[in-house]
């Protein structure tokens, strides 16, 4: 696609034209859609929904999958009837995450994280008045003082730890039987993401970060909708014993390279072995906890890179 412009220069019209890429056509026209209510609402004519009810979205089981399906504007209809006429039933969105297909996964998450956001800043904290969201749903005003809210996301730091030979992984009373993950917390108000990483680290398991290394960010649905920022970090030689925060952790342990690439292969294992036992596993592919651990496991030596 074109744009033309016009710069007036000293009574001369010059004008240039340059070729706009795809991602950069959309991303503007998403930002004008964020900021005109007139232009929103003529997109909405011809846009596709996806439907939520109490934040979960309709789905339609296909084997061992969940279809997003997409719709036009729809007659108001109750619960059930809708269920009925798409052929679909509102899940829970932790239940059918894993099985969604990355693209549907990653739309729902951030319409759910809105939908749940609109749904808990219905008043300004300043006059106690109702706020209005704008058509498009990308912030919320203050009719009386006119102060705009915005979404929010809650910044989270998950870091594998290494020793340079293994990696230490822990679990929570609330994970399924028998996975474990890499350190996860919130960050702290006034926190760098590297001051975050090291207060987690000791608070949990009662280490000292040498170095850390980012590797990438992920936007989490749950519990609020947190950006999750992935980290590799490596512990001072010698000293690798855990003290585990049973506050906050049920177990944690380092795990050989073996060990890890050998569960990085398995899919979720719901059986019980037969001491009752419940098979290590790890996080789904679609979690950052899946890469960061699928990272080090191509390359242990990543944490391990000049601070
Ligand atoms: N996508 C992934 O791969 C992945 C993997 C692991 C964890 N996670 C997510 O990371 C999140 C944080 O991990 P955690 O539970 O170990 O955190 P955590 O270690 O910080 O412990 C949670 C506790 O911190 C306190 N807390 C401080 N600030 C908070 C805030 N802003 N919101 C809620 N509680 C706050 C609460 O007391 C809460 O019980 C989890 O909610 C989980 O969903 C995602
Ligand atoms: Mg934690």
């Amino acid at each position: 696609m074109s744009l033309y412009c016009g710069i007036t220069r000293r009574r001369k019209s010059f004008w240039c034209c340059r070729l706009l890429s795809t991602y950069v056509t959309k991303t503007r026209y998403l930002s004008e859609l964020k900021e005109d209510d007139d232009a929103c609402k003529k997109a909405q004519q011809t846009g596709a929904f996806y439907l939520f009810h109490n934040l979960a979205p309709l789905l339609q089981k296909s084997e061992h999958q969940y279809l997003a399906p997409q719709h036009s504007l729809l007659a108001s209809l109750q619960k059930p009837e809708m269920e009925t006429e798409l052929k679909g039933s509102f899940i829970g969105l932790r239940k059918a995450l894993f099985q969604l297909n990355v693209k549907d996964a990653s739309l729902l998450s951030t319409a759910q994280a809105l939908l749940r956001w609109h749904d808990a800043h219905q008043f300004c904290s300043r006059s106690g008045q109702p706020t209005k969201k704008n058509v498009a749903g990308s912030k919320r005003v203050c009719p009386s003082n006119k102060i705009i809210y915005y979404p929010q996301m809650t910044p989270v730091v998950i870091t594998l730890v290494s020793d340079g030979t293994q990696c230490l992984l822990a679990r929570q009373s609330s994970f399924p039987e028998g996975m474990y993950s890499a350190l996860a917390g919130f960050c702290d108000i006034g926190e760098s993401l590297e001051e975050a990483v090291r207060r987690e680290v000791a608070e949990e398991v009662g280490l000292e970060v040498e170095r850390l290394q980012y590797s990438a960010s992920q936007h989490w649905p749950f519990p609020n909708g947190a950006l999750m920022i992935a980290c590799h970090a490596t512990v001072k030689p010698g000293q690798t014993e855990i003290q585990v925060n049973l506050r906050e952790l049920e177990a944690a342990a380092w795990f050989s390279h073996d060990e890890v690439a050998t569960a990085l292969r398995k899919d979720n294992p719901s059986y019980q072995q037969q001491n009752g036992a419940f098979p290590f596993w790890l996080p789904p592919k679609l979690a950052i906890a899946h890469q960061l651990i699928k990272e080090w496991v191509e390359k242990p030596t990543c944490s391990i890179l000049p601070p």
